[in-house]
């Protein structure tokens, strides 16, 4: 388990954490999101502690960073792919760490063998690729089997099978009950590995919630139409009380409706549709809009956030509220 307490960082005037406090739980994927600069990897490298904080101060299954004994056995991290000794081999590389963490060396094979470079062990880690020297990152992090491992964007320069990889090594890795942190600026991405996320934007927590409810709370689902009748459609739609949103290319979006119902209100009425879909938004659109209001809420000392704000439009996501199913 890791515990946030008013967690914050200053860079000068600066300020790239801002009192963040969350706890990530064993057994599950708990994804970090933030747009770029929102203050994921300060605050993993603060977990870490690679930086001081200003105030505040991050536990590791109760105890500081500093205070663990041979941490690399509580906690793993993946941070910077590129921090590896290039003139090394990707084994030397792995021997030398676990070497200096009192790590046996057939783990380092072991953990080769995990991400899929026991074939290359023996090249110097200088001539691999993006994706390569992610999984010789991914190794070292899971060198000494620790209960708790924070990623940083880890799919960066992977290939689609690569992503595959990760995805279900996180899953697999929470499933035997370990604390997984992973951050990315995607939610895309995320919907697809966490069960649990954490939102910053500009260093402040936006939200705590369970993917299920992130999901439940932002996919606005609306039914699209096109018609070459659309004076008649929109007329006969205001007849029955329902909002239609033009949409581009001539499209129709209307919110509260069924495919079912409209279809029938269109056959009624003997307008010829060329297309009566059901649509979903996209979570990337909910997390780019609560990221991008960030911004407003600096007047807000508590870090609460106020009520949703008003729809700007068909795709204006609700906003998740603070601290849900966390
Ligand atoms: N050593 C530093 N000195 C000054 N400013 C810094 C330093 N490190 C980070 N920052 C600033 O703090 C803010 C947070 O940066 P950080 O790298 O933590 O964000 P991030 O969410 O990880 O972004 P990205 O997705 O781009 O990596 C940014 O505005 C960044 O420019």
């Amino acid at each position: 388990m890791i515990e946030l307490e008013g967690l914050t960082k200053h860079f000068g005037k600066k300020v790239a954490v801002d009192n963040l406090s969350f706890t990530v739980r064993p057994g599950v994927v708990t994804g970090f999101l933030g747009p770029n600069g929102a203050g994921k990897s300060t605050t993993m490298r603060m977990m870490l502690d690679l930086d001081n904080p200003t105030r505040g101060r991050v536990r590791i299954d109760g105890r500081h960073y500093r205070d663990l004994d041979e941490p690399l056995k509580y906690i793993g991290a993946l941070l910077d792919a590129k921090a590896m000794h290039g003139g090394r081999s990707a084994y030397n590389n792995l021997l030398c760490l676990a070497q200096a963490n009192r790590i046996p060396a057939r783990r380092v094979a072991e953990v080769l063998d995990v991400v899929g470079l026991t074939a290359v062990a023996k090249k110097k880690s200088k001539g691999f690729s993006l994706g390569m020297g992610q999984r010789l990152g991914i190794a070292s992090a899971l060198l000494g089997d620790p209960e708790i491992l924070m990623f940083d964007e880890p799919v960066n320069g992977l290939d689609p099978e690569g992503i595959h990889w990760i995805r279900n090594l996180m899953k697999a890795l929470a499933q035997e009950g370990r604390t997984i942190f992973v951050s990315s600026h995607l939610m895309s991405e995320m919907a697809l590995t966490a069960d649990h996320l954490i939102v910053i934007g500009q260093g402040k927590l936006l939200a705590d919630t369970s993917m299920a409810d992130f999901i439940h709370k932002n996919s606005r689902s609306y039914v699209r139409l096109r018609t070459p009748q659309r004076e008649r459609l929109l007329d006969v739609l205001h007849g029955a009380g329902m909002i239609a949103v033009e949409s581009g290319n001539g499209t129709l979006e209307i919110d509260g409706a069924t495919t079912e119902a409209l279809g029938e209100l269109a056959a009624e009425h003997r307008i010829t549709l060329h297309e009566l879909s059901a649509q979903r938004a996209s979570l990337e659109e909910a997390f780019m809009q609560m990221t991008a209001g960030a911004v407003e809420y600096h007047a807000h000392s508590t870090g609460d956030l106020p009520d949703a704000p008003p729809p700007t439009g068909p795709a204006a996501p609700q906003w998740a509220p603070r601290n849900e199913g966390a």
